[in-house]
């Protein structure tokens, strides 16, 4: 049986129960064509071209029941884009793309409408037209494709008096050593999914039906622990080995909408049940991290390494007590710990939604891991949200000392749509 996460669920990201629900009516579906590729062989998929050979064929039979993760879906459509609120995947992949060349506004539309039509198709497990068969065996485990502009798009399509405040650029911090070519863009898909074939299918299909309109800028290839690697649903951890999101705003807080989302009648008008999407690219020091004694490590987060309970005392989901005193008369969260730094009530109420990916691209010249955090944070307004909170990390983390920022960009990511329309059509046509 397939299983449904809604897009705009409210469970929090540790819980990975989705809602049994049919699966949308499917013409015809990568699993009922497994059997007829299994059938047809070699020889007839390269006479036909793949994509026509699967088409072409009936369908013999259904195969065996998928697992329950190759099964679930989050629906595309929505008020809000999939791949916010979505449970963390396993793979994820963030791409911005640059318009070429004497792209305009109409070519711009008509490659949002393709784009939501294939990401509508493939989230749902279907086989788009032209297909590379590369998620052939595979339900569409829990695939999003996320949709956002870059402040450079709107000046490149004549859409400048449309362009949010919001996308103001982001201020400079001292720590940061950006590197400009994987940073920004004018178009940007965050792509996500608990199977890896199912993600790189998703952004084959992508990039290709860019073709003369946009051209891939940056890539970043993530991912996170995968579903049922634990023996119950447990709150992720990063490449340090910390636990990583427990003090995230929760879908349940009174406040959680209006922390993240643009509301309905909010401004511009194009972004309601939107929201903008910070990303950074943050290499980890780990070989310098490493040789730190437990004691340190955990004093420099203000949590427990084994479980995530905060140093003030409890479980991983007490509250942090920053006025805890020890016995010695140190503060159990040091002055410089990064959830004291971090936390909302040292930054006027200031909150993001963290959904990272991990990434390894390999190793450096002196042979230190090029890895670390794919930090994407969600927020209403950068300003209230990422900006603050950094400004604030930069002057006095602990963390700052093992971490490079190396690469960041700014989205404008509009709300959902509904079937038969695409994303980003009330900017484009409104
Ligand atoms: C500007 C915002 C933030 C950046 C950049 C950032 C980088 C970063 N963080 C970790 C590890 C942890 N962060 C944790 C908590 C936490 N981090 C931020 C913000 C940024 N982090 C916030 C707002 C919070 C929550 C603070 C609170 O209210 O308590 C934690 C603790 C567990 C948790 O609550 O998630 C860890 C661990 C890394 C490794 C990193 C850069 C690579
Ligand atoms: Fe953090």
């Amino acid at each position: 049986m397939s299983k449904t996460t809604p897009n705009t669920q409210r469970t929090p990201d540790t819980q990975r129960t989705p809602n049994p629900q049919p699966e949308p009516p499917s013409p015809i579906s990568r699993r009922r064509l497994l059997g007829t590729a299994g059938a047809v062989g070699a020889a007839g998929l390269v006479a036909g071209g793949a994509a026509g050979a699967y088409a072409a064929e009936s369908v013999r039979s259904d195969p065996d029941p998928l697992s329950s993760v190759g099964s679930t879906t989050v629906p595309f459509h929505g008020e809000r884009q999939a791949g916010i609120t979505t449970p963390l995947q396993a793979h994820g992949h963030l791409i911005a793309l640059d318009l070429a060349p004497g792209a305009d506004r109409k070519a711009v539309a008509a490659l949002l409408r393709r784009w939501s039509k294939t990401a509508e198709e493939l989230t749902a497990g279907k086989v788009p037209a032209d297909d590379t068969g590369i998620a052939l065996d595979a339900g569409p485990a829990s695939l999003t494709v996320t949709f956002g502009f870059g402040r450079t798009f709107f000046g490149r399509v004549g859409l400048k008096d449309r362009l949010p405040e919001e996308l103001a650029p982001l201020p400079d911090f001292s720590a940061d050593v950006l590197d400009p070519k994987r940073s920004n863009g004018d178009l940007w898909l965050q792509i996500g999914a608990d199977d890896g074939l199912v993600a790189f299918h998703a952004l084959r299909a992508l990039q290709r039906e860019a073709r003369e309109v946009a051209r891939v800028r940056w890539q970043m290839n993530g991912f996170n622990r995968t579903p049922g690697a634990t023996s119950r649903p447990m709150t992720a951890r990063n490449l340090m080995g910390q636990v990583d999101g427990t003090n995230n705003p929760k879908t349940t807080d009174d406040d959680f909408d209006q922390r993240i989302f643009v509301p309905a009648k909010g401004k511009p008008d194009w972004m309601a049940g939107g929201s903008y999407a910070v990303v950074r690219r943050i290499r980890m020091l780990l070989d310098s991290w490493d040789h730190l004694s437990l004691e340190r490590q955990e004093r420099v987060i203000g949590r427990r390494k084994s479980d995530g309970a905060p140093l003030s005392g409890g479980t991983e989901t007490t509250p942090v007590d920053l006025t805890k005193v020890n016995a010695d008369g140190s503060l159990a969260i040091a002055g410089d710990a990064h959830v004291r730094v971090a936390a909302p009530v040292s930054n006027q109420g200031a909150a993001m939604l963290r959904r990272p990916f991990s990434y390894h691209d390999g190793f450096r010249e002196d042979g230190a891991p090029d890895a670390g955090l794919l930090f994407v944070a969600w927020q209403a307004d950068p300003m209230k949200g990422f900006v603050p909170v950094q400004r604030k990390l930069d002057r006095g983390d602990g963390l700052s000392r093992f971490l490079r920022h190396e690469a960041s960009a700014l989205f404008a990511v509009p709300g959902g749509c509904a079937p038969g329309e695409y994303v980003g059509q009330a900017l484009l046509e409104g």
